[in-house]
């Protein structure tokens, strides 16, 4: 592997959904879907609503299996052949996602009664390997728990987050709210490669600034992104290049 193999290589990427309500009828969604992102690029998902854009985001995070094709993720740990996420085992996915992978979803989903910034904080303390591994005491938990509300905060703070609703769970926040706290569990600690569906949908235009800033900074620091911006304006403002996707051949368009 070297610097120029991409972090992410799609390859003839198909899915289809099975629609159980209509007599398990087929809806094929991705026809053949081809892509690679590099470390430092943002590639923009365009085209038609329905075409298939958030399925496929939530096929590279894991989330979705496909039909065919390879989603092949380069991972940092050195030494490692590239994981075909199409194929990795649930464990596998998990791993990638605690350290490498991070996906900012269009909703928050969050447990009850947890706060919102133990919501973000949580997440680098997943990342952490000694907390993970059991060997950490509790005075070593306590310390790692305080770092890292710490720098929730202050990405709170940056995302003009009321300091008032920080300890509150999120369930109850507005949409532009909800959506901040899952920008800054996206963006809390460094990924290899950033998941992004509509990130700024529910933000007012400071907020959206703040976002494009923190999308720049992580091109920056070589993330690769893969996004969803629909506003035209932050699309043209972090997008390296835009890619369509394929749309159905006629004759496959049910099945
Ligand atoms: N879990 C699912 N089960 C069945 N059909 C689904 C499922 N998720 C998405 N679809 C269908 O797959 C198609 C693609 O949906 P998707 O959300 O990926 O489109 P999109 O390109 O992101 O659209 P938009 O730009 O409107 O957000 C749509 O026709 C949608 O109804």
């Amino acid at each position: 592997m070297n610097s120029i193999t991409p972090v992410l290589s799609v390859q003839d990427v198909r899915k289809h959904f099975t629609l159980h309500l209509r007599s398990g009828q087929a809806l094929p969604v991705l026809h053949g879907v081809s892509l690679d992102v590099r470390a430092g690029e943002c590639v923009a998902l365009v085209g038609a609503s329905g075409q298939g854009k958030s399925t496929l985001i939530k096929c590279l995070y894991g989330s979705y299996g496909v039909d065919s094709g390879r989603i092949l993720f380069a991972s940092e740990q050195p030494g490692s052949e590239p994981l075909d996420l199409a194929q990795a085992s649930p464990q596998q996915v998990l791993a990638l996602r605690r350290r490498e992978l991070a996906y900012v979803s269009q909703f928050l989903r969050a447990l009850p009664r947890v706060g919102a910034i133990d919501v973000v904080a949580e997440r680098l303390l997943q990342a952490d390997p000694e907390l993970q591994s059991g060997s950490a005491d509790e005075a070593r938990w306590h310390a790692a728990q305080t770092a890292a509300r710490a720098q929730v905060a202050e990405l709170f703070a940056r995302l003009n987050l009321p300091e008032a609703i920080w300890d509150l769970p999120p369930a109850t926040f507005s949409g532009g709210e909800q959506q901040r706290v899952n920008i800054a569990r996206g963006f809390v600690q460094p990924a290899r490669l950033l998941l992004l569906d509509e990130p700024t949908a529910s933000l007012d235009a400071m907020n959206r600034r703040v976002v494009i800033d923190m999308i720049a900074a992580a091109k920056a620091a070589g993330s690769a992104i893969v996004g969803i911006f629909h506003d035209e304006e932050v699309r043209e403002a972090v997008a390296s290049r835009c890619v369509s996707l394929p749309a159905a051949q006629p004759e496959r368009s049910f099945v």
